[in-house]
């Protein structure tokens, strides 16, 4: 990974001075705590006009009162990243603020520290945040010790991720969907968030505390389709409750229904999908009466409806009274903004359901960038986890040329086979050889389930539901 560009043209770039000027409130300190460089912005939020710093430690600001804790000094003792608050004192009439700093340690090819950058945002900066956060619900790993920070002072926390200019006008276009009951209908490839973004219409609709029900149209046996989103009478079939049962519609009243894969509904329930929508009635199978239904239908799909259309796979009308609003979510190689921010959200969910501390390694970052993501974020959901649980150490190094052949080496090795302790539970391991196994299968076959089932011997269905439980 290259950082910087047009190398001929930009020869006189002096970065003292851009630092200098950052908004972003910027320190630089050697290995001895020494200030070596402080924008404007810092030396404003630190109230250090005036103080002559020559020759100044951070040891010597803290011990002159204009601040309490240093994340410079906490970085330089742990030789890792941190992040805190820092309460800045306030000088005459002036009230007492703080600051939200990250410190990064910068080390020689020997492993020495050289160098601590610390960067910081200003209470109003964060106020900001808070209330855009609460607005948006987004939740950005770049400044995600912030959001953290803020959702326990704003209490919100977002799980949508949208760093990417894509997602975040995805993100606004839901805020203004939300508002209607219009059908909407989601386009993606497998993995890429429709559910997520589903989830999101119904949390910022007027239905956000009524329930919100998903459907796998594709998980469903097609002679089980109807009873299930419409249920059934008394005795309408052998083996069925013989009380009868309300369907999946009946349950979404006054909520939403994510009609995922509709592009797997068979023929004769389309028709019946059809009617449900333009009349806003559902017949349980066996019944003779019709019942109202007050749900509001988000529906997805991985498939080109406009070439099952064609094909005559796919109704034309159902499919027009489908696509009142589309909305696509690209894949994640089209939003490479968002890979980092992601990869932190696993990492920390991760982390926080393992009890573990591990870290990333920069290469790892870079590796995650370069990626392809054949299998979107779900992919990314399980290579994370898969390298939380099997790195042995503190910090994991991803690397995917050799996923598959490095973490089977590994599990075989812990499996015994080279004399290394057993370390990863048996469920772990045969659960990890599957997910891998699935995602080379999708990767071959570019994405397409129907494919990748018929290569791993399964039925499409099948594979939906393991493809759901990795979720
Ligand atoms: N923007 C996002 N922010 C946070 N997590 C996300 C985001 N998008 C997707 N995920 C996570 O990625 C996984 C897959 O997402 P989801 O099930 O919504 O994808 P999908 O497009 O509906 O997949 P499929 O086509 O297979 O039904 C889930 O674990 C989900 O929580």
């Amino acid at each position: 990974m290259k950082y910087f560009y047009q190398y001929e043209d930009n020869k006189d770039l002096n970065l003292q001075e851009l630092l200098i000027e950052s908004f972003d409130n910027i320190l630089i300190t050697d290995c001895k705590a020494r200030i070596v460089l402080l924008s404007k912005s810092m030396v404003k939020a630190l109230r250090l006009e005036g103080v002559d710093l020559s020759g100044k430690t951070v040891h010597d600001l803290i011990l002159s009162g204009y601040y309490t804790k240093s994340t410079a000094l906490e970085c330089m003792k742990l030789g890792k990243q941190c992040s805190g608050i820092v309460h800045v004192t306030g000088k005459g009439n002036e009230k007492d603020t703080a600051v939200f700093s990250t410190s990064t340690p910068i080390f020689d090819d020997k492993g020495m520290l050289r160098y601590v950058i610390t960067n910081s945002r200003n209470e109003a900066a964060l106020e900001f945040y808070a209330r855009e956060l609460e607005a948006e619900k987004l939740n950005s790993a770049k400044y995600q010790d912030v959001s953290k920070y803020l959702s326990k002072l704003a209490g919100s926390s977002g799980e949508v991720v949208a760093n990417s200019a894509a997602m975040q006008k995805v993100i606004r276009l839901c805020s203004l969907i939300a508002k209607s009951d219009s059908v909407v209908l989601i386009t993606g490839e497998s993995g890429v968030g429709k559910e997520v973004v589903a989830r999101y219409i119904h949390d910022h609709s007027p239905r956000k505390d009524e329930v919100f029900v998903p459907v796998n149209c594709g998980a469903i046996p097609s002679d089980l389709v109807e009873s299930e989103l419409f249920g059934y009478t008394k005795g309408a079939f052998t083996g069925a409750n013989p009380n009868g049962s309300a369907g999946l519609f009946e349950l979404a009243h006054k909520g939403t229904i994510f009609l995922d894969e509709i592009g797997e509904l068979p023929l004769p329930m389309q028709s019946k999908l059809l009617r449900v929508i333009e009349t806003g009635e559902i017949r349980r199978l066996g019944d003779t009466k019709y019942r109202k239904v007050d749900a509001r239908i988000v529906a997805a799909t991985n498939r080109n409806l406009e070439e099952m259309v064609k094909k005559g796979e796919f109704r034309e009308d159902l499919f027009y009274r489908l696509n009142v609003i589309p909305l696509l979510i690209s894949p994640l190689r089209d939003r490479k903004e968002d890979i980092i921010p992601l990869a932190y959200m696993f990492l920390n969910r991760f982390n926080r359901k393992f009890g573990l501390d591990k870290r990333m390694s920069k290469k790892s970052l870079d590796n995650l960038l370069d990626y392809s993501w054949p299998g979107n974020i779900r992919e990314m959901r399980n290579v994370i986890e898969r390298y939380v649980i099997i790195t042995p150490g503190d910090e994991i190094d991803i690397t995917f040329e050799e996923t598959m052949k490095s973490s089977q080496t590994r599990i075989s090795m812990e499996s015994g086979e080279s004399g290394e302790p057993v370390t990863v539970p048996l469920k772990y391991a045969m659960d990890d050889f599957e997910r891998k196994y699935i995602e080379a299968a999708l990767r071959d076959c570019n994405g397409s389930i129907a494919k990748a089932a018929e290569v791993l011997g399964i039925h499409r269905t099948h594979l939906y539901k393991k493809l759901k439980k990795q979720d």
